[in-house]
């Protein structure tokens, strides 16, 4: 059916995988996940142990020369901005189509262009989900039409903010009431907050761009999940959007909806029609 392959195996891949046990009509031909070498015999262990149905073939490595070897269809990167930057350029210059999930290492203008050469030299496609936000659909639309305003505002409870720049600003764990700890634009978001903010980094590559999209970062203990809210004006429409995410389990940080943003990027691929 496909030959699948992920570079991480933290919280959005384990998760994804769970979901592609419980919703694949058919198994996977292969599944290749690549893992930082300390991981790879636990990583081994519970491919064997929870995935044994997904796909006909299993196997974990430590490079990307190992895992091109199995020459996937389709790799899903989730792992973080790093590795965007170290292996990406290879794997699509080998002609593998990607899902990439890290989206705001794209923020680096030069990386960005490098991985669309890639694509291009390899005949492959960088695909870039919708992720934890949505109307992306309608943003790029509009985009094509120029004249767009963004302005974007990212809510989550305070312990979703710690271990970034805003524990500088806030005493998070004693955080009384709602806090904006930054304001400015979405490639300063993107790269100050590469765990946090790859939402401003796609609907800025969506719609106005990384310096005219305006961002807001706020830490709130009554937020009730991660919460994405958006306003667009274009000269052909307007519209504004707010989301109420449920964090996920393994990584308060990452909004559960990711994952199944990119089921959804997989499912669209192998089946006979794509919403
Ligand atoms: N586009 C979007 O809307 C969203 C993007 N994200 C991004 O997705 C990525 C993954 O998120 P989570 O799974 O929640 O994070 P996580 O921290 O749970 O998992 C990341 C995994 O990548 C692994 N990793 C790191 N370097 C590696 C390397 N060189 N080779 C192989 N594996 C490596 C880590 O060991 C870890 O297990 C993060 O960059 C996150 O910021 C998260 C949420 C929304
Ligand atoms: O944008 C990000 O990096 C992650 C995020 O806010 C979410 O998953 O809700």
């Amino acid at each position: 059916m496909m030959d699948l392959a992920l570079i991480g195996f933290g919280n959005i891949a384990t998760t994804l995988l769970l979901l592609l046990n419980d919703t694949l009509d058919a198994p996977l031909d292969s599944l290749t996940v690549m893992v930082l070498p300390e991981f790879a015999e636990d990583t081994e262990a519970r491919l064997e142990r929870d995935f044994a149905g997904l796909a006909a073939a299993r196997q974990v490595v430590t490079s990307v020369p190992a895992l091109l070897e199995a020459r996937p269809d389709l790799l899903i990167e989730c792992a973080g901005h790093a590795v965007v930057k170290a292996h990406l350029p290879e794997v699509l210059r080998s002609g593998v189509d990607t899902i990439l999930v890290s989206i705001g290492a794209l923020a680096d203008d030069g990386l960005h262009a490098d991985l669309r050469a890639a694509a291009r030299e390899g005949d492959a496609r960088l695909i870039l989900p919708a992720g934890a936000v949505g109307g992306i659909d309608l943003l790029s639309a509009l985009g094509a039409a120029g004249g767009l305003e963004v302005t974007y505002r990212g809510t989550k409870p305070p312990k979703a903010w710690s271990g970034t720049p805003a524990e500088e600003a806030l005493d998070l764990d004693h955080l009384g009431e709602r806090a904006i700890f930054f304001t400015g634009n979405a490639r300063e978001a993107a790269t100050a907050y590469p765990k946090n903010a790859n939402v401003a980094a796609t609907l800025a590559l969506a719609g106005a761009g990384f310096e005219a999209t305006r961002v807001e970062l706020v830490a709130d203990p009554a937020a009730p999940g991660n919460m994405h809210e958006y306003e667009v004006s274009s000269p052909l429409a307007r519209y504004s959007m707010r989301i109420e995410n449920l964090p996920s389990a393994g990584n308060a940080k990452t909004s559960v909806s990711t994952v199944y943003s990119v089921l959804r990027e997989i499912r669209n691929r192998i089946g006979p029609s794509a919403i």
